[in-house]
């Protein structure tokens, strides 16, 4: 607001109004006393019956609202504490951090429509039960597993996430931690309205659940499972009571999401629910999350973006192959400006093709290989006399 300039606003049928005012300092600047900064002030002015309700829920709703518009408009940031990652901050801190700007949004992202709402109901659901949380007594955290195949959005949808809830993101890299301590102290500088992700957890850990016993020669750590190779003495348990002491220790709105190719790997203890909330698979592209994706990259319109004459090919091979919406979206994507959306098209329909035969040739020679190792399993029964795995010689 500039200076004197008035502001009306209505709040429960009340009208009040904001003027912006400023007093002069009196002192005058001399060799003891700096020049001091004028006052800035708001006047606020409505009629006194007003008094309770404007004291009561006025100001603290101009207060939350105000916090609210802030929140939206500050720049995000990534963090990460990866060595590789040395940006001078202004404190030393254990995360160095550069302005998040990844555009990837739920509108852009090639997944089914009713997969992609039940995702979006339970961040904002998450998101607005402050109250919730308080009174069952749980902290206000949630975690999230995605997993599925290379390709298939997880790290898209981390950052589909970040931009709708106007999250910062903190990318954990596990193999970089020196030990448990360390991992307690990241935690502890992370801030609220944040999304801790650590990716390929099945990597960054020797989370198999085979802990390495009888290994008397190792420490309690790496028998526990700590990162093998480099320096890192990070271990499953220092790794569960991350997850857990982290909500007890810090305040506030965070996610944590953990991603992986190989959910079979992980350690159950890890994933169970109440660790990773929700778990959610990310896979091959199915037509709905194709018709998103051509949407997007051929500048579709609604009607025609349903209804292009060579959809129904792509539909037909996506139930005879598997492509990922990495694929998808690459094939899509125009490689001269003279490219249009049939061009496109048809590379994809191509790419299918080729790839589905690629996937056939493939089931051939391995039926051909189990046939061979059958012939041969035969032969060596016959030699060995074995009625079981083969004809007995007579
Ligand atoms: N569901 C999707 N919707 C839109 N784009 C996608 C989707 N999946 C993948 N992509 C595109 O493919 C690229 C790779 O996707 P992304 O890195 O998110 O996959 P990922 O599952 O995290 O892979 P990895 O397991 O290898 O880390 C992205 O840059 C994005 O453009």
């Amino acid at each position: 607001m500039d200076d004197h300039e008035l502001v009306a606003d209505h709040f429960a049928g009340v009208k009040v109004r904001w003027v912006a005012s400023k007093i002069a300092n009196p002192t005058q600047p001399g060799l003891y006393h700096p020049a001091q900064p004028e006052r800035r002030f708001y006047r606020l002015t409505f009629h006194k019956r007003h008094r309770q309700l404007i004291t009561d829920e006025y100001l603290p709703h101009v207060v939350r609202v105000g916090k609210e518009i802030r929140t939206r408009n500050r720049q995000r940031k990534l963090f990460t504490n990866s060595p590789n990652y040395k940006w001078p901050t202004y404190k030393h801190t254990m995360w160095s951090h550069i302005n998040f700007e990844h555009p990837a949004t739920f509108e852009t992202m090639g997944l089914d429509p009713a997969k992609k709402k039940d995702i979006i109901d339970d961040l904002v659901t998450f998101t607005e039960s402050r109250e919730f949380y308080s009174r069952i007594g749980k902290a206000w955290k949630r975690g999230y597993l995605l997993y599925g195949p290379p390709g298939t959005g997880k790290s898209t949808m981390i950052a589909a996430m970040a931009n709708l809830l106007n999250y910062d993101v903190y990318d954990l890299e596990l193999t970089a931690v020196k030990d448990n301590t360390e991992l307690r102290k990241l935690l502890i500088e992370t801030t609220s309205k944040s999304i801790i992700v650590i990716e390929d957890i099945d990597c960054s850990l020797d989370l198999t659940g085979q802990r390495k016993k009888n290994q008397k020669w190792l420490s309690d750590e790496e028998r526990d499972g700590g990162v093998g190779g480099g320096s890192s003495r990070v271990t499953l348990s220092g790794l569960l009571n991350f997850i857990d002491g982290l909500w007890s220790a810090c305040g506030g709105e965070r996610l944590i999401v953990f991603t992986t190719n190989y959910v079979e790997k992980l350690d159950p203890a890890l994933i169970r629910r109440g660790r990773m909330d929700k778990h959610i698979e990310l896979s091959y592209c199915s037509f709905e999350a194709f018709k998103v994706l051509a949407r997007n990259y051929l500048k579709l319109d609604e009607e025609e973006g349903d209804d292009h004459p060579m959809f129904a090919t792509v539909e037909r091979l996506m139930k005879e192959m598997k492509i990922t919406p990495a694929d998808v979206a690459e094939n899509l994507m125009p490689k001269s400006p003279l490219d249009d959306a049939d061009t496109c098209l048809s590379r994809l329909i191509l790419a299918m093709e080729e790839a589905k035969e690629a996937a056939e040739m493939e089931r051939e020679v391995a039926a051909a290989r189990k046939l061979v190792e059958e012939k041969e399993k035969k032969v060596v029964g016959m030699v060995n006399g074995s009625p079981e795995n083969g004809v007995a010689p007579h």
